[in-house]
């Protein structure tokens, strides 16, 4: 392990990955591995998570080609060197930020969105200018053996790598040095990053989950709220960081949500959910017998049927959940629903707040008001209001967590920012000693005195200007006293 990145780490420095052609060439490369190779992506993608093709390109292949294409069109801008504001004492002086890429990062993944969650961070690292290492999850061998198989027929192999395995290969990879780690996965194992990365100082982007809150109010469309948590609770049957945890409602409501979401389940997987194309499996024994606990004690308003052999677990909604209960202790990552009655929403507001910071939060409202005041009064790394996941898919918003729920955030503009150091540059010529002389020793309460006056005097449009004529007519004056 430690030769690879040694060798990712020479062809970094030889700064063949810096050039903006070869970064475009490269996901341009990336774009046609895509497409060429779709119907393998697909087939190891539904055969990780028992997932249609149809399925699974929607769910990860649409993302990876829109940020490509992102990145293709937005590169130059972002890779360009930024003007920055000058004071007085360096305004005839070159400053900008000149973003450079990092060196050599990880990228570990996670096996719920396999694809997409190795191929996006690698997207912005690439975009960057950077190397790679990738670790695909082992949970999805399937992607995880077929990207070791793509990648290195389309991108450079001396600066992008794939390495394969569980545990114990992690584990050693995380001993060498990287300029920078993203990890997407649980908490336990983010501390376990961040724990290996300081030992180099490594900075981490960590990309966690958690359980995130899905307010309804008294004042919302509730046939519409419903379809639309329906549609991202059971979505990867529940298998997806940002899917709606739990319902906090009045209790008044429960009733109604339920009677909703089993009409939409049926709308969405038909009368035998076992057959529809669009409802996939837990991904492998441990989850399933772990999610078959949370079951145990609950009262089941719908759903609740398993099947070990096929890990099927039925889209589910609890009710009146006791919020000490295991099913409300820990993420769920499957498709049970709790619902946990409220009085109002300044009990929701205090419910959400008395938990760890999550990934993500809805609220469903008429009351756009309301919506504003949950934003205001709560923390979550997003927010989407009157829908669920959605904010995911806009590349313009930065994509991450808060608190318990992670650090750093990517997607689009954002990944190219966090696999970039932003380089602050101050060019100056070697003329305008006089000036110099100012910070130079001896000091005097008068240099203090000009200092002051030229780095913490503010000035408006008009000021600068008196400023400029002033100085003009002391050169002026200097000039006709000297040579006149
Ligand atoms: N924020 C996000 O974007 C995002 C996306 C997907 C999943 N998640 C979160 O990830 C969690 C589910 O993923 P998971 O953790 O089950 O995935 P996982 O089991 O695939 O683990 C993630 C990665 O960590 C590695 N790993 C596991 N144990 C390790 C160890 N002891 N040392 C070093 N590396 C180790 C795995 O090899 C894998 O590559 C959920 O909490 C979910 O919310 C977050
Ligand atoms: C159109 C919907 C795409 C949803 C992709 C969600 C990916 C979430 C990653 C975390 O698990």
């Amino acid at each position: 392990m430690e030769r690879q990145v040694q060798r990712l780490r020479q062809a970094f420095r030889s700064g063949r990955s810096r050039p903006l052609r070869f970064r475009q060439q490269q996901l341009e490369a990336l774009r046609r591995m895509v497409q060429e190779r779709e119907e393998d992506i697909l087939a190891a993608i539904a055969a990780d998570l028992s997932k249609s093709k149809l399925n699974a390109y929607s769910h990860e292949v649409i993302t990876i080609l829109g940020e490509i294409d992102f990145m293709l069109a937005n590169l130059p801008e972002l890779a360009s060197a930024k003007p920055a504001k000058k004071n007085l004492l360096t305004m005839l002086d070159e400053a900008y930020l000149q973003p450079e890429p990092l060196g050599v990062v990880l990228i570990i993944g996670a096996w719920n969105y396999p694809f997409v969650l190795i191929m996006q961070p690698l997207v912005g690292a690439i975009a960057a200018g950077n190397a790679a290492i990738v670790k695909p999850s082992e949970l999805s061998e399937n992607t995880a053996k077929l990207l070791a198989k793509l990648l290195p027929q389309y991108l450079d192999q001396d600066l992008y790598a794939v390495v394969n395995g569980g545990v114990a290969e992690t584990t050693e990879l995380l001993k060498q040095r990287f300029d920078h780690i993203l990890y997407t996965g649980n908490t336990a194992v983010g501390k376990i990053v961040m724990e290996a990365a300081a030992k180099h100082l490594t900075p981490v982007t960590l990309e966690l989950g958690g359980k995130s809150p899905c307010y309804i109010d008294r004042d919302c469309d509730l046939d519409v709220a419903c379809r639309r948590i329906t549609w991202g609770k059971y979505m990867n049957c529940g298998q997806t960081c940002i899917a709606p945890d739990y319902v906090l409602c009045e209790a008044s409501l429960q009733d109604q949500i339920i009677q909703k979401i089993k009409e939409t389940v049926k709308e969405f997987y038909g009368e035998n959910i076992k057959e529809s194309p669009d409802y996939e499996r837990i991904v492998n024994l441990r989850h399933f017998k772990r999610l078959q606990g949370l079951l145990e004690g609950q009262k089941i308003a719908f759903g609740g049927e398993t099947d070990e052999v096929t890990r099927y677990i039925a889209p589910t909604v609890l009710t009146d959940v006791d919020p000490n209960s295991k099913v409300m202790q820990e993420e769920i990552f499957g498709p049970i629903l709790p619902i946990v009655s409220v009085k109002n929403v300044d009990e929701a507001i205090s419910f959400i707040n008395d938990r760890e910071k999550p990934l993500a939060l809805y609220v469903f409202s008429h009351n756009n008001k309301l919506i504003k005041r949950v934003i205001e009064e709560t923390s979550s790394g997003g927010v989407t209001g009157n829908d669920v996941i959605m904010h995911f898919t806009v590349n313009s918003l930065p994509f991450g967590g808060v608190g318990a729920s992670g650090m750093g955030a990517y997607h689009g503009k954002y990944s190219f920012d966090t696999f970039s150091h932003q380089r602050p540059c101050l060019l100056k010529g070697l003329k305008g000693e006089s000036v110099n002389k100012l910070r130079y020793p001896p000091n005097s309460q008068s240099k203090l005195g000009w200092a002051k006056f030229l780095l913490l005097k503010k000035f408006n449009r008009a000021g600068l200007l008196t400023l400029l004529v002033t100085c003009l007519a002391v050169v002026a004056a200097v000039f006709i006293k000297e040579y006149l």
